[in-house]
């Protein structure tokens, strides 16, 4: 226990002398007091950041218990992360400066279970107060504490040189290390109904509860006893949690998957982890009882109430006073971890799965990462070679860097059971115990002295006077006004957003917008705008659906069927699968909007001849045939409605090519879903007035309608294709923990081989464990085999190149290559068409009204 020394302040180490109760069992290693200048010089090198409210002498300053709680990074340290800087620091301190800080490694022996003691004797012997003798071979330590050891045995030999070292200003952590089910958590925190305040003071409670009741009864104590140096004492306390890597605070577990930061200033920190300030045992219970229970168990083979993460209370203690002799004034800043890592398992013994597998997985993981860095640490400090120390492979080591191996004094409580069927993982922990026992931590006392608070101090005012003097100019003639700016700002990065429901009525195809809406009769016809496909540049590649035909496919079958009839099975369509779009997906909107604008366009077509019909008739050229190989050739069309035998009177329709007069029987335009259009050619149109669709308006709608349904197709396998690319994800998830659960199964057939060379396993032993491991990775790599992510992505790929095949087909050989050249070609002889029309709109209107004005009843 060498490690533990008297406080190096004046005042607590005059304390320690004269208290009889505080127990320091390593007096004898006190070291004498710095000069004033050494002690300036170490405080320097560890000078928190400039807080205005920490670094004042005024020690009124303490929060009250009103505003105790608060949402902060955790607290400033000295800036000492950083391993190579602080050998740095450690070069340069003074040697008196610094503890001497081997880790403390106490082994406490947990009872039998009552079903481990069927199997016979324990395996393990206490030899001494520091030595345990397991399959003949002894392992020292500082401490053993046996299976008779009380929580209060814990306690003195754990806890309570932790409280003094705390209230000397070193850094303090105690890690509770060891198999699931070893007794880490009952002694780290004790059974849980041991916290609840009838039990306080009960034997069964954990380190922690009376590390806080006897830190609070020394700071009143001292606190009393330096009245006259306004001694004050403060303590803010956090609790989180690392669990599969990610960090949540146990104080607010809505606060998940936390960040560490670190920072020149602050050093390493856990943003937005939230902090209490605590001024009694009360508080720290509450918090504790909270924390706790927030925190993540499950059952393990050996564990029923098993922690599956590594807890970490942290308590940060500000101390303030005034120095007598000098006038000087001081603040102190010491930090306690108590830490409760996750229990190792043998995922091959406990045959665990899914969740738990995983979970497991990353216990084993950060806690083979901690070992990892253990032996590099204590490698370090055995044969003084600089190494690569990392810290950053895992949470835990990023976090916990400064108590391992940094500034901090650090204790080790290696729990163990003495049962024979734990001896391996006993072994392992043994094994771990004795490499941190050769690590060296470089402890110092976290000081701040009067003369950097007087630096501080003029920081402070002179970055107030440069505040005020930009203050002031900023009241210039120029009368610009930064608030205004900063509120015009504000409203150019939020603008006003309309009511996103609105936006959705406004984007959503509404079938009710595809209806024919009666426009406005105007003389002059208006011509019909071109209509406009869906532009999807991928769904070319996917125009051929199982369910639909081709474009050829269907004109060739529409034939058969009368124009109208099929228009009204198209709208009724595209207007069901509109309104399946909008409610599906968002971004189907545009393509569908398109579909709604073609859709449209035609009926406003249909609806211009409509009106051309109402209003006398009007009649118009309109191209039915594509201008490829055959040149246009115009048929003239008009509108006119279903037949109603009731409302039938007689109408006149006009061939614009020999002027006949067509009777025909209409009725009048009402009810816009009789409306068709039909040809005008007079030759056709007297033999057969029978209702026809003119085909541009036909396949223009039709290809938009068939588009429309390829795209949906092309959505429904883009979706297919993702949940394929999660199900990978999940694999290579899989996959991932399957190696490191392997890479596991490697390490402990090191520690097998290296127990078999000492002689603690049996060859029968070692031969069975290895043909159980053998067992277990088979496994492993046969799930890892039959759920191959290499496989499903191969299948994923050739799915993919299937469909491009089946697209190219069908657009190559399957005629869709045509259709839309057909298309395309439609559209641009019309457009051709009403270019070449326009220019002489106006004489044909004239005399086309000349025409057919005389016509009307
Ligand atoms: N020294 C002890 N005396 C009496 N009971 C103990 C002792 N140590 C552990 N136990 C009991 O053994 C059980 C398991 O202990 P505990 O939960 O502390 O193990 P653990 O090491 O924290 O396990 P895990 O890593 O799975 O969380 C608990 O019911 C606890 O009360």
């Amino acid at each position: 226990m060498k490690h533990f020394m008297l406080p190096r302040n004046p005042i607590l180490r005059e304390a320690a002398a004269h208290n009889e109760h505080s127990p320091n069992p390593s007096s004898h290693k006190m070291k004498p007091s710095p000069s004033p200048s050494r002690r300036n010089k170490s405080s320097k090198e560890n000078a928190p950041p400039p807080d205005p409210n920490s670094i004042t002498s005024d020690l009124k300053h303490f929060p009250s218990p009103a505003s105790a709680k608060l949402k902060s990074p955790l607290p400033p340290r000295p800036p000492s992360s950083n391993p190579l800087k602080r050998k740095l620091i450690m070069e340069s301190s003074p040697e008196n400066s610094l503890s001497d800080s081997g880790v403390k490694v106490i082994v406490r022996m947990r009872p039998l279970k009552k079903a481990d003691e069927e199997e016979g004797e324990t395996i393990v012997q206490k030899m001494s107060n520091n030595s345990l003798a397991i399959n003949g071979q002894t392992f020292t330590f500082d401490s053993v504490a046996d299976t008779g050891a009380t929580q209060l045995d814990m306690f003195e030999l754990v806890g309570a040189p932790l409280v003094e070292n705390c209230l000397a200003g070193f850094n303090s952590s105690v890690f509770a290390y060891g198999q699931t089910g070893s007794g880490k958590t009952f002694t780290m925190w004790g059974p849980a109904n041991a916290l609840s305040s009838e039990n306080l003071s009960g034997d069964q409670q954990g380190l922690t509860p009376r590390v806080f009741q006897r830190l609070f009864d020394r700071i009143n104590e001292e606190q009393i006893k330096y009245t006259d140096k306004q001694l004050k004492y403060q303590c803010r306390c956090s609790f989180l949690e690392i669990y599969n890597e990610q960090i949540t605070d146990l104080l607010d577990p809505s606060q998940r998957n936390l960040q560490i930061r670190e920072d020149m200033q602050t050093g390493v920190y856990v943003e937005n982890l939230r902090e209490e300030y605590v001024f009694t045992m009360k508080d720290v219970t509450q918090l504790l009882i909270k924390g706790l229970s927030n925190r993540r168990t499950g059952s393990t083979s050996i564990n029923a109430e098993s922690s599956r993460s590594h807890s970490v209370f942290t308590c940060v203690v500000e101390s303030r006073c005034k120095s007598m002799a000098d006038g000087m004034s001081s603040l102190k800043t010491s930090r306690i971890n108590l830490v409760d890592l996750a229990g190792s398992e043998r995922q091959k013994l406990t045959g665990t799965a899914g969740e738990r597998l995983k979970e497991a997985g990353n216990i084993n993981r950060s806690l083979s990462q901690l070992g990892n860095l253990i032996n590099i640490l204590a490698e370090i400090s055995q044969t003084g070679k600089q190494r690569h120390i990392p810290y950053r492979d895992s949470r835990l080591t990023f976090l916990l860097q400064e108590s391992l191996g940094g500034n901090a004094k650090l204790a080790m409580m290696c729990a163990i059971s003495p049962a024979q069927s734990c001896k391996s993982e006993t072994f392992s922990t043994l094994r771990f115990a004795q490499r941190a026992k050769a690590i060296k931590n470089k402890a110092i006392v976290n000081e701040e002295v009067e003369d950097d608070v007087n630096h501080l101090r003029e920081v402070i005012r002179q970055l107030r006077d440069e505040l005020h003097r930009v203050k002031a100019n900023s009241n210039n003639p120029t009368g610009w006004d930064p608030r205004k700016s900063l509120n015009i700002l504000k409203s150019l990065i939020h603008p006003r957003e309309p009511n996103s429901s609105q936006n959705e009525t406004v984007n959503c195809v509404s079938p009710s917008s595809l209806s024919i809406v009666p426009s406005e009769v105007s003389l002059v016809l208006k011509s019909p705008t071109p209509s406009v496909s869906p532009r999807i540049s991928i769904s070319r590649k996917s125009l051929r659906t199982s369910s639909i035909l081709t474009a050829s496919q269907k004109d060739s079958k529409d034939e058969s069927k009368p124009g109208p009839e099929n228009m009204r099975i198209s709208f009724a369509k595209s207007n069901s699968s509109a309104a399946r779009t909008a409610q599906t997906s968002k971004s189907c909107l545009a393509p569908t909007e398109h579909l709604a604008a073609s859709l449209h366009r035609g009926m406003e077509i249909i609806d211009s001849h409509h009106k051309s019909s109402v209003f006398r008739r009007l009649s118009f050229r309109f191209p039915s045939k594509p201008a490829g190989s055959n040149p246009i050739l115009p048929v003239d069309v008009g509108v006119q409605t279903f037949p109603q035998h009731d409302e039938i009177s007689e109408r006149v329709f006009l061939c614009t090519n020999c002027k006949a007069k067509t009777q025909l029987e209409v009725k009048d335009v009402d009810d816009s879903s009789n409306l068709q259009l039909v040809p005008i050619d007079c030759s056709e149109s007297i033999e057969k007035p029978k209702t026809q669709v003119p085909k541009a308006v036909e396949k223009v709608l039709a290809g938009a309608i068939r588009r429309e349904m390829a795209l949906e197709e092309f959505c429904a396998k883009q979706g297919h294709e993702i949940m394929q690319l999660n199900r990978l994800v999940q694999q290579y998830k899989h996959e991932r923990e399957c190696n490191s659960i392997i890479g596991q199964t490697r390490e402990d057939k090191i520690l097998r081989l290296e127990s078999l060379m000492d002689g603690v396993l049996s060859t029968k032993d070692f031969m069975e464990e290895e043909l159980a491991a053998f067992m277990h990775e088979h496994k492993l790599l046969k799930d890892k085999y039959e759920n191959h992510p290499e496989v499903s992505k191969i299948n994923i790929e050739m799915k993919r190149v299937q469909d491009e095949l089946e697209n190219y087909r069908n657009f190559c050989d399957l005629g869709e290559r045509e259709v839309l050249l057909e298309e395309i070609q439609d559209l641009r002889s019309q457009l051709q068409y009403y270019t070449d029309s326009s220019s002489s709109s106006v004489l044909k209107r004239n005399s086309l009204l000349k025409l057919t004005y005389p016509c009307e009843p």
